[in-house]
């Protein structure tokens, strides 16, 4: 007698072809990929719902299996947001960062450092999986300082004097941290908080982590998961393939905005210093993973450094 489990896996002859047909069509992208490194970036917002968080799950999990070895690099605002709000602190965001004070700092290493980043971990690992968690502190894999005010922040340039306080930037990534896990087939999951040399604790946007980890680890892609379809133009519709004075013009005119500032920056600057290729795409879809590595078309926005 068969158990549920093998009856739940066992597919009838129309879907079996089908489940056949798309393996088939994914072996020229798994021969491509193989043996290559994707760094993901998983953006908070994409991580909302229960399904949505188990498809990303597996899709590493079986990114894993045909031999590409993922990244994760994961974020959390909205899960800030929530415990910062039950606990009365106000935040508010300038250019996509969040103003961190210390009491701040202290939620942010809680919610990312312990909350998020072990549901990411406990999920993969319930996929078939074995994926370790880290922040910036563990191995002191991601050294820190505070965040410098760059031309490409409009809104920071125009404030009067305003102290972001431990929002900081990556000064250098440990590479050693992640082969340590990578060459005995862990997943890496890492939760973006820096530290400095004597010991402060930074909160770092989680697209400047995921860049600059693919940047130090010559990965393939970096593909950003995110909570739209892509960047998008005033009207709607979807940019794809744009150089960096393209970008600047958008950020000037006022186009590009907010959360999308540093996702832009870090798909820029991650072409410019060796990634293939980077892409913005939409966290909401279920398997967009998948759909970005193993399809022609892909999804959402490509960046490269081609002019
Ligand atoms: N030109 C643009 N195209 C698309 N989204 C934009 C653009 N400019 C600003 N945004 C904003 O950036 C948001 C994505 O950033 P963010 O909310 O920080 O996502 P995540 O949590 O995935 O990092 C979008 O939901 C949108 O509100
Ligand atoms: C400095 C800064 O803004 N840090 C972010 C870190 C988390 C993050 O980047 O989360 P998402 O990717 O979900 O937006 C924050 O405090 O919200």
């Amino acid at each position: 007698m068969r158990s549920w489990k093998e009856k739940e896996m066992t597919l009838d002859r129309e879907s079996a072809i089908q489940v056949a047909s798309v393996l088939s069509k994914a072996l020229p992208y798994i021969q491509r990929f193989s043996g290559k490194t994707i760094v993901i970036k998983y953006g908070g917002n994409a991580m909302e719902n229960e399904e949505l968080k188990n498809s990303f799950a597996r899709d590493v999990v079986l990114m894993k299996l045909v031999g590409i070895n993922p990244i994760i690099v994961h974020g959390g605002g909205p899960q800030i947001g929530e415990l910062l709000d039950k606990l009365s602190i106000p935040t508010r965001f300038v250019d996509g960062m969040r103003v961190t004070d210390s009491a701040t700092m202290d939620v942010v290493e809680m919610v990312l450092g312990g909350l998020v980043n072990k549901d990411i971990v406990a999920l993969i690992n319930r996929n078939g999986g074995t994926a370790l968690g880290l922040t910036g502190k563990d191995g002191n894999f991601i050294k820190a300082r505070k965040l410098e005010i760059k031309d490409s922040m409009p809104e920071m340039r125009k404030s009067e004097i305003i102290d972001i306080g431990h929002v900081g930037e990556v000064e250098k990534i440990r590479k050693s941290v992640i082969t340590m896990l990578t060459n005995s087939n862990v997943i890496p999951v890492i939760a973006p908080i820096g530290v400095d040399e004597n010991g402060v604790s930074y909160n770092i946007n989680a697209d400047l982590v995921a860049g600059k980890v693919a940047e130090e680890l010559d990965a393939e892609k970096l593909i950003l998961l995110t909570n739209i379809a892509g960047l998008q133009d005033k009207g709607g519709n979807i940019l794809t393939g744009l150089n960096g004075e393209q970008v600047e013009g958008l950020i000037e005119d006022g186009t590009i905005y907010g959360g999308m500032l540093p996702k832009i920056r870090c798909a820029l600057d991650a072409v410019n210093n060796g990634v293939t290729s980077a892409h913005i795409i939409d966290g909401r879809v279920a398997h967009a993973t998948l759909l970005e590595i193993f399809t022609d078309e892909g999804v959402g926005t490509l960046i490269t450094n081609k002019p």
